[in-house]
């Protein structure tokens, strides 16, 4: 599998500094999430519940709770793509009233990958839609697709590659776009748990290099835990932030933390908290 080697993913390095987390002194808050309510359809369900919190400059933070607590509904907020009934969205200083993939971009569960252009077009085309040349293009998706270690499938069409590969090419383009924030819904829910482990290894490995801010949805705990540096607890619907949870566990990540007393610790508290609501 491809590492940290691709030279060219040095020279695109974030302008605004993104490894704000390890400079002195608290980084800047990217995203500021400012008491969002939200009510579908005339009143019938209420999804979010007076909603709070901030994540600073190129923080991995995880969002967990109970299915149907809002965790979509939120993210679709922070990509842009839904208004909240009250309150707002703040990103980089500036209010998000539309999606600004240049700012903000997402990976959504599904892999959702255009069937008829192939693993390196499908990672190209939103820097195509940006208006992006094609030299350049093309190297920044050659170099994100062997991040992934995809260097040799680029030419595959998405029904020529499994289910994790077609996943790695959503990630290459997620990254490939150069968000300054990324959000993630699930995006490895529909994995098997060796694939899921080495996804989140390989997102792991990206994230170290490059620093963006990521905001992860995720089902597992687990999951949670090891990749986050933060955890945003939420409570059954209508969704409230129940606890921000500091994630302590040294980087990089090791499989062997899992097995450790504070994992553990830090997970079962997670599990009461959502269970407990
Ligand atoms: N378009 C919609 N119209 C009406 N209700 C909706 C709509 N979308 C979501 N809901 C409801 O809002 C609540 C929050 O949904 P949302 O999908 O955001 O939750 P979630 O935490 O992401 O769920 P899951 O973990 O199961 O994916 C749920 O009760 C859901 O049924």
């Amino acid at each position: 599998m491809a590492r940290l080697t691709a030279g060219k993913l040095d020279a695109a390095d974030d302008e605004r500094g993104a490894a704000g987390a390890s400079q002195a002194g608290p980084a800047p808050v990217d995203v500021a999430v400012e008491h969002i309510f939200h009510i579908y359809g005339a009143g019938a369900v209420k999804a979010l519940d007076d909603v709070n919190f901030t994540v600073e400059r190129g923080r991995f933070v995880g969002l967990v709770g109970p299915s149907g607590c809002g965790k979509s509904s939120l993210l679709l907020m922070l990509a842009g793509l839904m208004q909240p009934s009250e309150g707002r969205i703040v990103v980089e200083g500036t209010e998000l009233s539309r999606p600004d993939p240049e700012r903000v971009g997402v990976v959504f569960q599904e892999a959702s990958l255009l069937p008829w252009k192939t693993a390196r077009e499908n990672v190209e085309f939103p820097l195509k839609v940006r208006g992006i040349g094609k030299t350049e293009r093309r190297a920044r998706a050659d170099a994100f697709l062997d991040l992934v270690g995809l260097s040799e499938f680029k030419d595959r069409l998405p029904n020529q590659l499994s289910g994790g590969m077609r996943h790695r090419v959503s990630i290459a383009r997620g990254f490939c776009q150069d968000p300054h924030i990324l959000l993630m819904d699930e995006p490895f829910a529909a994995l098997d748990e060796q694939t899921r482990m080495t996804m989140g290894n390989e997102l792991l490995n990206i994230w170290e290099k490059r620093r963006k801010t990521v905001i992860f949805v995720t089902h597992s705990l687990t999951e949670a835990v090891y990749l986050c540096d933060e955890v945003v607890v939420m409570s059954h619907r209508p969704g409230r932030i129940l606890e921000r949870i500091e994630i302590d566990l040294p980087r990089p990540r090791t499989y062997e933390m899992m097995a450790t007393e504070k994992f553990g610790r830090l997970r079962d508290h997670i599990w009461r908290l959502i269970r407990k609501d």
